[in-house]
């Protein structure tokens, strides 16, 4: 999110998380002071999710001090050491993220669970992407149908108003998450398209939990 229209359209349809890019290469990229103002009127009413990627502990100081998230989004190639040392040192839940093509990028997730307190699934970046996450692209939701009740997930990459119904059907997932398909262009986000977005979850009866970053 980098405008307040955008977050308070979000927060008025439901969203359950509101989430701030702190990667510098991302046209969503916001500093954490803007991202504080910003998340002001979420808090309380959404949880505030700081996405970051192979962060340092300089980079987390300054985005814990300032943003005083609900959550940390790791979307890099954060070990379970490195999840475990970042809550230790911040107290915070975090969501780990999974870039996934095919079966092989699945294997990777036991490592993880009794570490990370939630999963994201979401596409892998296509080759000569300069972003881990925000691409606008899917992967084979079928991928996922061997995940139970246990594993607390989101499922994201590339869902939009016209996929995100057959998405859930596949994967029942708990949660979605949605960053290309409520823009206009790369880090514009749309009013407009947000209640799209969120009309057609509705329409999915699906369970209302979506987040946005
Ligand atoms: O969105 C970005 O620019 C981004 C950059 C670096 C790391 C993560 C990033 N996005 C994280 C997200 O959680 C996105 O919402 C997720 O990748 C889905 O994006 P999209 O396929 O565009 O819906």
């Amino acid at each position: 999110m980098k405008t307040p229209e955008a977050v308070d359209r979000a927060l008025k349809r439901g969203a359950t998380h509101i989430g701030f890019i702190f990667f510098e290469k991302s046209p969503r990229y916001i500093e954490p002071d803007l991202a504080a103002k910003l998340a002001e009127p979420a808090r309380g009413k959404a949880k505030i999710v700081a996405v970051v990627v192979d962060p340092t502990n300089d980079e987390l100081d300054e985005i814990v001090s300032l943003l005083k998230p609900d959550m940390l989004q790791l979307h890099g190639n954060e070990s379970p050491e490195h999840v475990l040392t970042i809550k230790a040192l911040y107290g915070l839940p975090v969501m780990k993220v999974f870039s996934v093509r095919t079966a092989d990028d699945l294997k990777r997730v036991e490592a993880y669970i009794g570490i990370a307190d939630h999963f994201l699934f979401d596409a892998k970046a296509p080759k000569g992407s300069e972003l881990p996450g925000g691409n606008g692209i899917s992967f084979d939701w079928s991928l996922l149908s061997w995940l139970d009740g246990s594993v607390d997930y989101m499922l994201s990459g590339g869902l939009n108003k016209d996929n995100v119904a057959e998405a859930l059907f596949i994967t029942k997932a708990p949660g979605i998450d949605v960053s290309s398909g409520v823009e206009t262009a790369p880090g514009v986000k749309s009013v407009a398209k947000i209640d799209e977005f969120f009309d057609a979850v509705e329409k999915a009866n699906a369970p209302m939990m979506a987040s946005g970053s």
